[in-house]
């Protein structure tokens, strides 16, 4: 398999399905997650319209002044962590990304308990003033992305022969839902020495599912073994599709037989790249353990010494948001001193 496969999922999405039919795709998408961990989604059932709306505001966004993009600055967003980060203000893997961002999550009141105990990554979004709809148009996606989650945990538990609300009641009840707009500008491969310039560097993600919309520049890569030999391909855009990989989280409680696969974005594409991960994760306080299934008896080996963290999730013992923190720490350096 030397492309990352394109699965429909109507099937998950319709709720009058058979289960024949919903354990079909999920046979399809157990293949994929054991092997690169990586697949486009079609038959989503996303609003076409909906999606065009969001990216073109994100657009009309990031084409505005800095010093505009700055007035949501995530500094201002304080322990929420939310807001714009310019180029450069984020290091995904120790070196600054050519990339710049809005952060959004769950959108929760100044006076949900959450919030008023100071929690970490919860709070109130900030949206940017201008474009006006943005705000909404990023509320509605994500409820809109939150379903399609949920769907495509349902398959992804049939595909561990596990009942198919095994993630939906132990683990994402009340997950945690992270969403980003990234805007990568063009720029040369190389810095001055000679080092490659990632628009976002090699990483795994953190937690159990990524949906990503990427635009048509093209430019993300995947981490691929073949016969002991690593290859980095390419998950070019497919029109109407998403693109899904899985996160450390998974890897954890399949005991590393869905592994979170490393890759990496390169925008060679001479003009601005746009993409938007969905990040559908556990809930903040859900304590994340090895799934016990005849199926994942014989786990992956440990792989921490391969990781570009060479951190190993499978001895991590804690809740989501201890690994998330340990994370989001380690990319926003100054951040983490001013707001954590
Ligand atoms: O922009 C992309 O295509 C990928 C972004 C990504 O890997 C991430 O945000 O974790
Ligand atoms: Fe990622």
């Amino acid at each position: 398999m030397d492309t990352v496969p394109v699965i429909d999922v109507r099937a998950l999405v319709d709720a009058t399905s058979s289960l024949a039919a919903r354990r079909e795709v999920a046979a399809r998408m157990g293949v994929a997650c054991r092997h690169n961990g990586f697949f486009y989604v079609t038959g989503h059932g996303v609003d076409v319209g909906l999606q065009a709306r969001l990216e073109s505001l994100a657009r009309e966004f990031f084409a505005r002044s800095e010093a505009e993009k700055q007035s949501v600055r995530m500094a201002l967003g304080g322990r929420a962590w939310r807001g714009f980060f310019p180029v450069g203000g984020e290091l995904t893997s120790g070196r600054p990304d050519r990339k710049e961002g809005l952060y959004f999550g769950t959108e929760l009141s100044p006076e949900d308990p959450r919030v008023l105990a100071g929690t970490p990554l919860h709070g109130p979004n900030l949206f940017p003033r201008e474009p006006a709809g943005l705000g909404g148009a990023v509320l509605e996606y994500m409820e809109a992305l939150t379903s399609l989650g949920h769907a495509l945990m349902s398959g992804i538990a049939l595909s561990l022969e596990l009942e198919e609300d095994f993630f939906a009641a132990r683990y994402m009840k009340d997950p945690t839902v992270l969403f980003r707009i990234f805007n990568y500008p063009p720029g040369p491969e190389v810095d001055g020495e000679g080092l490659p310039v990632w628009g976002v560097g090699e990483h795994t993600d953190y937690g159990v599912l990524t949906i990503l919309k990427q635009d048509d520049a093209g430019g993300l890569q995947v981490k691929s073994r073949k016969d002991g030999q690593v290859r980095w391909m390419d998950a070019p855009p497919v029109e109407g599709t998403f693109v899904c990989n899985i996160g450390d989280m998974l890897d954890r409680m399949t005991r590393g037989v869905y592994r979170s696969t490393p890759h990496r974005v390169l925008n060679r594409a001479g003009r601005d790249r746009l993409s938007l991960p969905f990040f559908f994760d556990p809930g903040w306080t859900a304590e994340i353990h090895a799934i016990d299934s005849p199926v994942l008896r014989d786990g992956g080996a440990d792989d921490h010494a391969e990781r570009w963290d060479r951190q190993s999730v499978h001895a991590f013992r804690g809740t989501y948001g201890d690994y998330l923190l340990g994370k989001v720490g380690k990319v926003f350096p100054d951040l983490r001193a001013e707001v954590l």
